[in-house]
């Protein structure tokens, strides 16, 4: 591909560093996303790979190198509407009574601001709760929902404002079978509409034939950056050590409600 039709960089992380407890934690990390691709950010536990994303969206700041999103340096990046992020294992509840289409709207006030909404902030709505399956349920309280469904109505809500980057950390983990199947359907959907993609996963898994590209961390350095580890999955790379929370002989601990 030539240097003119290469696609812009959604996300550009250059040298990045961060610590957290005054440990370093990523060290020195090139990270690139360009418009329309599909990257998978794998590593074994505690290589770097949630401190990596939450430093693209200014959660962690970075004590060097620098992000830009959509070609802005972070410290001035101020349109969040184009950015949907769901975290690693979180709950859509917070202890505050609320239902999935009132979760899901929250995630449209990045486009309707101040404003009162209108039919196309319902309807945006609306689509996302649908997408991932969840019409029936709208009314529902987040509190009753699965592991899964939970994760679901997260997605949904990342989805209502129509974000041209989807970042999600780890968005299988702990999701039921029937789940995992609605969400990589979601994503697949979003990915043909042309929506940019930053996923951290443990392993490809079923989402492996959406994936252009792999970027592997290791020791918050990258270790690999190019086509992802195909059939044989992230296990047969080298630096391979990553502990699956649910081992066969546990139970599904869903994680996102503790
Ligand atoms: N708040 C914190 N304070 C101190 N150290 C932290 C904090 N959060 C994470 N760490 C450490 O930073 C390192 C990187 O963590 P990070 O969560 O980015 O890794 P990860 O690759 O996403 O791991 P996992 O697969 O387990 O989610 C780990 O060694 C972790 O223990």
């Amino acid at each position: 591909m030539s240097e003119s039709s290469t696609p812009e960089a959604v996300i550009s992380m250059r040298a990045g560093t961060a610590a957290l407890g005054g440990r370093p934690v990523l060290r020195g990390v090139d990270l690139t996303v360009r418009r329309g691709e599909v990257v998978a950010l794998l590593g074994a536990n505690g290589s770097g790979k949630s401190t990596a994303v939450r430093s693209v969206i200014g959660q962690v700041p970075l004590t060097g190198g620098g992000v830009e999103l959509f070609g802005t340096p972070l410290r001035r990046f101020r349109q969040w509407a184009r950015v949907g992020y769901v975290p690693q294992r979180t709950t859509a509840a917070g202890g505050v009574p609320a239902t999935i289409h009132e979760v899901v709207s929250s995630g449209r006030l990045s486009r309707t601001k101040l404003r009162l909404p209108r039919g196309a902030d319902r309807e945006a709505v609306d689509r996302a709760i649908e997408l991932v399956g969840l019409t029936d349920r709208a009314k529902d309280s987040v509190d009753a929902l699965s592991g899964g469904q939970h994760q679901r109505v997260l997605i949904a809500r990342a989805l209502a404002a129509a974000p041209e980057l989807l970042i999600m950390d780890e968005p299988m983990a702990g999701v039921d079978l029937a789940s995992q199947e609605i969400l990589a359907a979601t994503l697949r959907a979003q990915v043909a509409a042309g929506t940019t993609v930053l996923l951290v996963l443990h392993e490809l898994g079923p989402l492996e034939p959406l994936i252009d590209r792999a970027v592997v961390l290791r020791d918050g350095c990258v270790l690999h950056d190019g086509p992802p580890p195909k059939a044989v999955g992230q296990h047969a790379l080298p630096g391979h050590d990553h502990v699956h929370p649910h081992a066969a002989s546990e139970p599904v601990r869903t994680g996102l409600l503790s």
